[in-house]
């Protein structure tokens, strides 16, 4: 791990538009990418294959720790390509079921702790845009800039519905606003790592704003962060 690299941490809610713009800053600095949420997704499936109960957190916090999981370069589509033991999981992570299983077992203190070293193992040189909903509180708190993007649960069960029809599922917007409802609340009400904007976060409200304004503001907060440390 280079501790000289720069940290710019991306938090906030289901759907506020973080994967995109972490993904639009990291090609543009040319920095590593960190998407925090992809390895709870990637552990809540491997339960799901082993047939691990998601409220077990013994068993959950012992296949955290051995989680044989592997990030890779992958498409424009997909830029992260995710190999969990050997098998191309890329796609099978984003299914509805794995992102509310993921949040279960987020929830786990020692299931958090488990996944630690192994996210902080991603800070390199030239730097890093890490994506989550503690990256800027637990698990980088010195990050040089730290952004909390959020928008109304409406306006973000409208971005999943867009998305998902894109893809060609047949989807249900009722039913995609009460699943992030539900999944907010257990995020932001957990006992570890709740989901709350650091206290020295830049928060940016994206309802209403197009994605090229927030990369704007995004990229305006980080050059000027870059500046005062150079
Ligand atoms: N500012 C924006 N305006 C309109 N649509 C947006 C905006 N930002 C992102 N989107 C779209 O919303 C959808 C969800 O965005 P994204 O996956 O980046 O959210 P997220 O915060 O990373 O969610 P999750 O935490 O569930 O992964 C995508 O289809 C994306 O193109
Ligand atoms: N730093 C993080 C990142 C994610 N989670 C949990 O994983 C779920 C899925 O995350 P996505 O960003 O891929 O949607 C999310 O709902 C959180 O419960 C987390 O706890 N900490």
């Amino acid at each position: 791990m280079s501790e000289r690299a720069p940290v710019v941490t991306i938090d906030g809610p289901s759907g506020a538009g973080k994967g995109t713009i972490s993904q639009l800053l990291a090609q543009h600095l040319g920095w590593q990418l960190l998407d925090s949420g992809a390895i709870y997704r990637v552990l809540a499936l491997a339960a799901i294959h082993h047939n691990v109960e998601l409220d077990n957190e013994e068993s959950i916090t012992l296949l955290a720790a051995h989680l044989d999981v592997k990030f890779l370069t992958g498409t424009d589509k997909d830029p992260v390509q995710v190999i969990l033991e050997g098998e191309d999981v890329t796609t099978d992570i984003r299914t509805q079921e794995c992102s509310n299983a993921a949040s279960k077992v987020a929830a786990f203190p020692r299931v958090r702790e488990a996944l630690l070293r192994r996210q902080r193992a991603f800070k390199t040189a030239p730097g890093l845009i890490a994506d989550g909903r503690d990256m800027g509180t637990v698990v980088f708190p010195n990050a040089l800039a730290k952004l909390y993007l959020t928008a109304s649960a409406e306006e973000r069960a409208q971005r999943r519905y867009n998305q998902l029809q894109d893809k060609g599922f047949d989807v249900n917007i009722e039913r995609l606003l009460s699943e992030i409802i539900e999944r907010d609340d257990r995020d932001m009400n957990r006992p570890v790592a709740p989901l709350v904007p650091a206290e020295d976060a830049l928060i940016i409200d994206t309802s209403g704003k197009g994605i090229d304004e927030v990369l704007a503001l995004a990229l305006s907060f980080i050059n000027q962060k870059l500046s005062d440390v150079n």
